[in-house]
């Protein structure tokens, strides 16, 4: 089951795994499961993978969603410009001012390779004064100085989908096609 997932020319395709029939129920579940009882207030999405994972990821916690755009947004909008991505290039991010004040936000995206968009989107969501409670992957190639950085609040954390997050970290055991070629 859920074999659609490859590498393709060095990018994760996780939209092959979210075409199977199956794939979005055990993606979203898969990233959702050990968040269940966090008080998570807002799930922050990254375009555009990101917004197919996070909105169902959203419904699940009974968060609300709030996109991360590369590009403008309506109404009042904070915006910041990224690191070079995995492509070697600098997004400019935006989002709308909807968390809070200590609202706990849990930022779903569906890989992290060098991790500049996700640093990027936590410095937007903590300019708000949320707290960002980490971060829920598919892939998680993150490196270990984007990590610690990222994981600035004391109880956050960067959880896999999987059990014992083995699936798609590094080595991507056990399943076929998902080593990093
Ligand atoms: O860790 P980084 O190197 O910063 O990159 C990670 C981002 O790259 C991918 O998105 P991509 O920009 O490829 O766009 P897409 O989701 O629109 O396909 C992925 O969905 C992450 O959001």
């Amino acid at each position: 089951m859920l074999a659609g997932f490859r590498w393709v020319d060095g990018h994760a395709d996780v939209w092959a795994l979210l075409a199977e029939g199956r794939g979005p129920a055990a993606v979203v579940r898969g990233l959702t499961a050990s968040w269940a009882d966090a008080g998570t207030t807002h799930v922050v999405g990254l375009e555009a993978r990101g917004f197919a994972v996070g909105g169902p990821a959203a419904v699940v916690l009974g968060a609300g969603f709030v996109p991360v755009r590369k590009g403008l947004l309506p109404g009042r909008s904070l915006a910041t410009t990224s690191a070079e991505d995995h492509r070697g290039v600098r997004h400019e991010l935006h989002v709308q001012a909807v968390p809070g004040p200590g609202d706990p936000v849990l930022l779903v995206d569906d890989w992290a390779e060098r991790g500049s968009q996700a640093e990027a989107t936590a410095e937007l969501v903590r300019r708000q004064g949320a707290e960002l409670l980490g971060l829920a992957l598919v892939v998680d190639e993150l490196p270990d100085a984007v990590r610690a950085a990222l994981l600035q609040e004391p109880a956050a954390s960067v959880r896999r989908w999987g059990a014992g997050g083995s699936f798609f970290s590094g080595g991507c055991a056990g399943w076929p096609g998902g080593r990093r070629p």
